[in-house]
């Protein structure tokens, strides 16, 4: 497992915690930025780390701004990218299950750094099911192209 995490100054401080905890479980990252709460744009973070998971270099990406919706939004233009805004436990265990999301998301401005840990966690931990969502998962990449 190794994971691209990348924030704008919205998320930078929930950016941090995160790593924390990214450490403390012995996941390996690479932090794409912002490095401070100087102000920067979204967009700019979500192609980075989008284009680096969609590329295969990294096995997941978490993104995090202000409310997480911009950088979802973003990250999701990417070809090969399927990431979730995740605000709750629930649903960061069934994108994972159902969608096989390779990008979880996140808004620091919404929810405290606890449940975002449990989030990052239960995320990291769960494994797609495939069967029928698979065959669903397939549709998603059809759109793409
Ligand atoms: O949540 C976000 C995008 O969805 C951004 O973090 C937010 O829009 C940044 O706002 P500001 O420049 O006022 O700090």
């Amino acid at each position: 497992m190794l994971v691209a995490i990348g924030s704008d100054h919205g998320g930078f401080l929930l950016k941090e915690e995160i790593k924390k905890l990214l450490a403390e479980e012995n996941i390996a990252f690479e932090d794409f930025g912002t490095h401070s709460i100087a102000s920067v744009d979204y967009p700019d973070i979500a192609k980075k780390v989008g284009e680096a998971v969609a590329a295969g270099q990294y096995t997941r990406g978490i993104l995090i701004c202000g409310t997480g919706i911009g950088i979802s939004i973003a990250a999701n233009k990417i070809k090969g990218i399927r990431a979730a805004l995740c605000h709750d436990v629930f649903s960061a265990k069934m994108t994972r299950e159902h969608n096989d999301t390779n990008v979880l998301a996140m808004g620091e401005r919404v929810i405290g750094p606890g449940l975002a840990r449990m989030i990052v966690s239960t995320w990291l931990a769960t494994d797609f099911v495939g069967g029928r969502h698979g065959d669903r998962v397939a549709k998603i990449s059809q759109l793409e192209s």
